[in-house]
């Protein structure tokens, strides 16, 4: 389903952090948000998924209204996974169960344990299910809360950071973990992102904040020298290589 963004503003007391933003994310596709620290983007996710309230704008889910969703149909559509990815005690595979949560009306079934399995598999999670998620490294619980996203089967998934804390071979793997479900599921993934040649590789579009307001919007030729600079005040060379576009900071 695709995720429509207009005009969306939100303000901490009178801190305007997003300002008049308006985008859409695609079915099948991942969209990276970029921009310096502070911008707004960790502001902007939890906007649509209404943690926070914004002071206007409208976002809809497959032309939805999310505003006019009940919170049990908000959980079928949209799936969050946070910059800090905290759990309460429990085993990893509790952990994930936890993101069938809106589906289980009365017990949990076969289904949902079937899930659960397959998404610890996709993440190479399994010979951890019964470890106790506390005792987890800050990679390893960042892997946790995307299986439990990913449990969850929203059309809409949204990843703040998801990388952060992983590394260079879980980066890549979990990012073509995310890539290959978005795509072979049809599901829309916004994914910010530090690392502009991890977005180049996996992102399909990229939305670029500046100052809390869209500075660009559109495929990888987005990412570029002039934005680079003006967003970030880094110059760098912005080339082909391997058949990928990379940046190079200078
Ligand atoms: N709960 C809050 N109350 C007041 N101000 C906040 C709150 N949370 C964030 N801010 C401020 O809002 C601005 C945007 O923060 P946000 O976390 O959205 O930025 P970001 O682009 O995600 O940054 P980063 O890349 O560092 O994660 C920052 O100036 C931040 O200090």
């Amino acid at each position: 389903m695709k995720l429509e963004i207009k005009d969306l503003c939100f303000a901490y007391g009178t801190h305007e952090i997003v300002q008049n933003v308006s985008f859409e994310a695609e079915e099948g596709q991942i969209l990276a948000v970029l921009g310096i620290n502070g911008v707004g983007k960790s502001t902007m996710l939890r906007c649509i998924n209404r943690i926070n309230r914004p002071r206007s704008g409208k976002i809809t889910v497959g032309g939805k209204d999310v505003a006019r969703m009940d919170g049990a149909t908000l959980a079928k559509h949209i799936g969050y996974v946070s910059q800090n990815c905290e759990f309460s005690e429990s085993t990893v595979f509790d952990a994930v169960l936890l993101g069938r949560k809106p589906f289980i009306q009365w017990d949990v079934t076969g289904h949902d344990l079937e899930i659960v399995q397959e998404v610890l598999g996709l993440l190479s999670l399994e010979g951890y299910a019964m470890r106790s998620v506390n005792e987890l490294s800050g990679g390893e619980r960042q892997k946790v809360a995307i299986a439990r996203a990913l449990a969850q089967q929203t059309p809409v998934l949204l990843f703040d950071e998801p990388t952060s804390n992983l590394d260079l071979k879980n980066q890549l793997e979990v990012l073509q973990t995310i890539r290959t479900i978005v795509r072979e599921k049809g599901l829309t993934a916004v994914v910010t992102i530090h690392d502009l040649n991890l977005a180049l590789r996996f992102a399909d579009r990229f939305l670029i904040m500046k100052e809390g307001r869209v500075y660009a919007d559109g495929g990888a030729e987005a990412v570029n020298t002039a934005a680079i600079r003006e967003v970030y005040g880094v110059r760098a060379a912005v080339m082909e290589c391997s058949g990928r576009r990379v940046v190079v900071p200078e």
